[in-house]
């Protein structure tokens, strides 16, 4: 059985390299959705029951994990030299250094990788994250599959 949660957030990035509007500084809406897949709990009395896992429990661990750390954040390359040294200038301001440029493409991988990790450490194998689909916009999003991210 497969479940899927969806979160959302704003920050602000830019694509340095990009041709066109995308280099600018600007931010989004995003969204994070979050497909796990495990057997349907059947424990009468539990209150999972019926269920893979409470939706609250993996929006939960999105949030401490991914979520809360972009949100209100700007997204910064750390080869974006210019904006990464300007915006260390502010005192206090919430920035995450990206290892690559912050497409929702990167960042999907990005979450997916953080993600993988913290369900498998929680649930073990009865637990296993599929997807993690992130929306830059309302028409434009980037699936991670688990086949193209890990190795098993
Ligand atoms: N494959 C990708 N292409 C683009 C990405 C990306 O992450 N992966 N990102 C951008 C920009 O960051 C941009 O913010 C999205 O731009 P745009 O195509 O303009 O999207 P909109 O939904 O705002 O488009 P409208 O046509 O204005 O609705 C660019 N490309
Ligand atoms: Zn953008």
């Amino acid at each position: 059985m497969q479940i899927t949660r969806r979160l959302e957030f704003d920050a602000g990035h830019r694509i340095p390299d990009h041709k066109s509007q995308c280099r600018h500084l600007h931010g989004h809406r995003y969204a994070i959705e979050i497909t796990l897949t495990g057997q349907v709990i059947d424990v009468p009395g539990r209150s999972d029951n019926g269920m893979v896992m409470d939706f609250s429990e993996v929006k939960t661990l999105a949030k401490t994990h991914v979520v809360d750390a972009w949100d209100h954040a700007f997204l910064v390359w750390r080869e974006d030299h210019a904006v990464a040294t300007f915006l260390a200038t502010l005192p206090n301001h919430k920035t995450v250094i990206t290892d690559t440029v912050p497409t929702a493409e990167n960042l999907a991988r990005t979450a997916f990788a953080i993600l993988d990790q913290i369900y498998h450490s929680t649930f073990g194998n009865q637990i296993r994250l599929e997807r993690v689909r992130l929306f830059e916009t309302p028409n434009c999003w980037a699936d991670a599959l688990r086949e193209e991210n890990i190795e098993c």
